[in-house]
């Protein structure tokens, strides 16, 4: 039986050489309202392989965040599913622009909460907000208070307590939107760093085109609302990256076929 005459429930091992991490299959998505509704999302698909570091672009409105929530399981779309094929596919984390820091508990409880809820016990929490206030370049800042901190140092925090969860799954909504260029081009080089040692299966949303590039194995791109994917485009820039890929040609070309994909 070929796939195209499976139903997606069926699917569970994909005939493709590489089982994908998890596969949006022909999501749509409409939300209520008096006039028959808003149409966000019309027959996206596409797989997620493990360990892909994978960017969405498209324009403002186009149904980027629905789509990340309809992945994180925050939304049932209107049709189609999100079939999962990863045993560690739970685990699923969810950053937003907004770090969303609880003000009232200091940077290591912060980071440490997921697992305190998980019923680790604290002290063994704390040392791991520890070890993560050192991966993300948080030292000596443990006992801060959230309002102590600069944007960029509290997106930091929000996904050091992301990782600190181990999710086999990072969504990351625009998680750079709220900083300044020069602090947003050095969270993304951290996050490559942190990403290309610690190998988790990333879906970012961005705006930023370059950003997408340096980071990404592949960049999909979206068409204006109802959004559905117009452009699957592998970035074979060669691996670990830095800054100065971004003014190779290879690169420039890259971000040229990608705006021209989000313009059309
Ligand atoms: N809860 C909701 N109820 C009704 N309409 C909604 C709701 N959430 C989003 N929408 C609409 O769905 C469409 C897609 O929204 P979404 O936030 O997913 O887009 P986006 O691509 O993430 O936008 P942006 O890039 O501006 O953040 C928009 O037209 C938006 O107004």
């Amino acid at each position: 039986m070929s796939e195209q005459t499976m139903t997606a429930f069926e699917v569970a091992t994909p005939s493709t050489a590489i089982q994908p991490y998890l596969r949006v299959e022909d999501v749509h998505m409409r939300y209520p309202n008096d006039n028959g509704g808003v149409e966000a999302l019309h027959g996206v698909q596409f797989d997620l392989h493990p360990r892909e570091f994978v960017c969405l672009l498209g324009p403002s409105g186009c149904g980027k965040s629905t789509l990340l929530r309809i992945i994180a399981g925050l939304l049932t779309p209107t049709r189609g599913e999100v079939i999962f094929y990863a045993p560690t596919a739970s685990r699923i984390s969810l950053v937003f622009q907004d770090a969303n820091l609880m003000p009232w508990r200091n940077v290591r409880e912060n980071i440490a909460l997921p697992l305190i809820l998980q019923g680790v016990p604290r002290s063994q929490a704390l040392q791991k907000a520890d070890a993560w206030l050192d991966i993300v370049g948080l030292q000596g800042f443990g006992e801060a208070l959230p309002r102590e901190l600069s944007g960029g140092m509290a997106q930091r925090v929000a996904i050091a307590r992301s990782l600190i969860q181990e999710p086999g799954l990072l969504l990351l909504d625009e998680p750079f939107g709220a900083l300044d260029a020069l602090t947003r081009e050095k969270m993304a080089s951290e996050l490559l760093r942190l990403w290309q040692e610690h190998r988790t299966t990333v879906l970012m949303v961005t705006h930023s085109i370059s950003e997408a590039i340096l980071l990404s194995d592949r960049v999909l791109v979206l068409s204006s609302r109802p959004g559905r994917v117009v452009l699957d485009l592998a970035i074979d820039l060669p691996r670990p990256r830095d800054e100065d890929v971004r003014y190779t040609p290879e690169f420039g070309a890259l971000a040229r076929e990608l705006r021209r994909a989000i313009t059309d």
